[in-house]
């Protein structure tokens, strides 16, 4: 998928996990976040069209998708042990994420 595509996704299973009301729904929200971001690894962000994917800024834009990843799965492991609510407070951690790599590849 283009990285619009993907980012669209994470947005709608980051509401799709928000609203969830048992650990099914919130798994399977969690799972497509988690493709997409990884799948979005494998494009680059127009502002660093011109950089070289070896380069520090991808690597750096890379990096900030596996930081999402692990707290995808660190969320995931309280919805796997039944602590839904505490997963939403968890879940919380992804916008943090979200919001300072926008800053520096949006
Ligand atoms: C929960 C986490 C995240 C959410 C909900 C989210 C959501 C979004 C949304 C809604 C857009 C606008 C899509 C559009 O209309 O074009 C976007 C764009 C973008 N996001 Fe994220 N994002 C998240 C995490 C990240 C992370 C971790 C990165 C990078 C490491 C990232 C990089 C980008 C970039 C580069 C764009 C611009 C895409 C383009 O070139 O068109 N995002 N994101």
């Amino acid at each position: 998928a283009t990285l619009h595509d993907n980012m669209v996704t994470i947005a709608t299973a980051y509401a799709d996990f928000n609203k969830s009301t048992n650990a099914n729904d919130a798994s399977s929200a969690l799972t497509k976040m988690r493709m997409a971001a990884l799948d979005s690894k494998t494009s680059k962000p127009n502002k660093l069209k011109n950089q070289p994917d070896h380069s520090a800024d991808v690597k750096a834009y890379q990096a900030g998708l596996d930081q999402l990843v692990a707290e995808i799965d660190k969320t995931s492991g309280l919805v796997k042990a039944n602590q839904l609510a505490q997963a939403k407070v968890e879940g919380k951690n992804l916008l943090n994420i979200r919001n300072e790599n926008h800053k520096k590849f949006k």
